[in-house]
């Protein structure tokens, strides 16, 4: 089973996958971006402020590795994965970065380009705080750690949320970092007990 955590940047995600690895160390721990090459270069693009179309397929191409190398090989073997960020990442903060160019319907092309070759999360949490909280947790270092921009993505992730909402399990992540591990955990206790695992 694939379990995704998403959110704005701030939100807890990373809190929470490092309290799971306590609660459920049986699971295969990943994130992306990844701690490969690809990663480095998806960094680097963000670090640099490259190019908005460039900063998708670098990410894309992680993922591509991230499938092949990590989640497909757990998965085939029965494991629980749990990823820190996966593919809604991308429909939400590419669809906003690519805003404005060229591309008419930005989200549909990015998932177009995914459906091809992903392989879609069993359940994603989403963790839920306000633009304006995300950017101050998170500091505001790079170009995606702005209220403005992440106003923007938050709207892309409702979008996504309201297209599959039984997909999504929402947790408000304004409550404190021990009562959002502590949710996090019930659902993810409760999802492992409903797959047998
Ligand atoms: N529930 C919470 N309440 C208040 N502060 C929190 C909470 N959860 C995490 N934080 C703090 O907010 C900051 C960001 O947390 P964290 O790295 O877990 O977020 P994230 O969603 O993984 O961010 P990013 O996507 O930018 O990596 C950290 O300083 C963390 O201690
Ligand atoms: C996977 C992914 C990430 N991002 C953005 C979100 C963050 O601002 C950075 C790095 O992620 P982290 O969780 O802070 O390590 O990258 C993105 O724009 N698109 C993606 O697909």
């Amino acid at each position: 089973m694939l379990i995704t955590l998403e959110g704005l940047d701030g939100s807890g995600k990373t809190t929470v996958w490092e309290a799971l690895h306590d609660s459920h160390p049986e699971a295969t721990y990943t994130r992306e971006p990844t701690e490969s090459w690809y990663g480095d270069a998806v960094n680097r693009a963000i670090d640099d402020d490259a190019d908005p179309l460039a900063t998708l397929f670098l990410f894309t191409a992680d993922h591509a590795d991230h499938l092949s190398r990590t989640i497909r090989p757990a998965l085939e073997n029965d494991e629980l994965v749990i990823s820190d960020r996966y593919s809604d990442s991308r429909y939400a903060y590419q669809a906003a970065a690519l805003s404005g160019s060229d591309l008419t319907r930005p989200m549909e092309y990015i998932r177009g380009i995914h459906s091809a070759f992903t392989r879609e999360p069993d359940k994603t949490i989403y963790i839920d705080v306000d633009p304006e909280t995300a950017a101050a947790r998170s500091g505001s270092t790079n170009q995606f750690e702005d209220a403005a921009f992440l106003a923007q993505v938050e709207s892309n992730y409702e979008r996504l949320i309201d297209a599959e909402p039984e997909r999504f399990v929402r947790v408000d992540g304004t409550q404190s970092p021990e009562a959002v591990i502590d949710s996090v955990e019930d659902i993810v206790d409760r999802l492992t007990s409903e797959h047998g695992e």
